[in-house]
């Protein structure tokens, strides 16, 4: 199958075996930019079921370098095995990288990270938001997989706000396991006091 709209192409599908089961993989192309995206579906659904989902940014370091920077691996690995044990449900893999601002940048800010900046400082001192992402192509690919309702995975309520605003019913948001490192913790502690993130608040103490 593939259909175009003036916004996005859906591209083509294919079986995916990953270390957790079986998924198919969906490749998406937002025609403007060109920018490729993907979708891993696992099981089936009707169309009324409350569908678990993970909006995943990628992070190149995170996700494929085994980075303890971040949260990303961790929370990568913690979405598909979430999604097995539930026995349905769809990781959409954004092509944000560093929440936006691209691989080299984010390096870039690491560095500036690396004399005492916080991940929000590095941001603005490069002339970038905190965040970047638009979740607009999400809703396409959600329409494409005939989901109509998420329950969505993540800590970060604003990208509950940012589905609902466009127009996503989003009957649940479970936090998702954020995989605290002495390499993350001042990173995560940033997230929550700067970016709105929830997370346990027991997480620092004693940290
Ligand atoms: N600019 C920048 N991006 C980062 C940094 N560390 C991780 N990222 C990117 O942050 C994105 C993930 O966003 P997060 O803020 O960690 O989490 P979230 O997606 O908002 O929320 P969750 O759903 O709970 O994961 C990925 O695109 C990473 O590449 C950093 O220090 N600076």
């Amino acid at each position: 199958m593939s259909h175009a709209t003036n916004q996005f192409e859906y591209v083509s599908s294919a079986m995916l075996p990953t270390r957790f089961g079986q998924f198919t993989i969906h490749g998406f192309v937002e025609t403007s930019s060109q920018q490729e995206h993907v979708a891993l579906s696992y099981g089936e659904w009707q169309a009324d079921d409350v569908v678990p989902i993970r909006i995943h940014s990628e992070c190149l370091t995170g996700d494929a370098l085994f980075s303890t920077r971040c949260d990303c691996g961790f929370q990568l690995e913690k979405a598909l095995q979430n999604i097995v044990e539930q026995g349905k449900g769809v990781l959409l893999y954004l092509r944000q990288e560093g929440r936006g601002i691209g691989l080299l940048n984010k390096i870039r800010a690491y560095k500036l990270q690396d004399s005492g900046m916080d991940t929000v400082e590095a941001n603005e001192h490069l002339g970038f938001d905190a965040d970047l992402r638009d979740y607009g192509i999400c809703k396409l690919m959600l329409e494409t997989l005939k989901i109509d309702k998420v329950a969505l995975m993540t800590n970060n309520p604003k990208k509950r706000k940012a589905l609902e605003n466009m127009g996503i019913n989003v009957v649940s948001r479970t936090p998702i396991d954020h995989g605290l490192t002495l390499d993350n913790r001042n990173y995560l502690r940033t997230k929550t006091e700067k970016m709105g993130h929830q997370f346990d608040p027991h997480l620092f103490k004693d940290k």
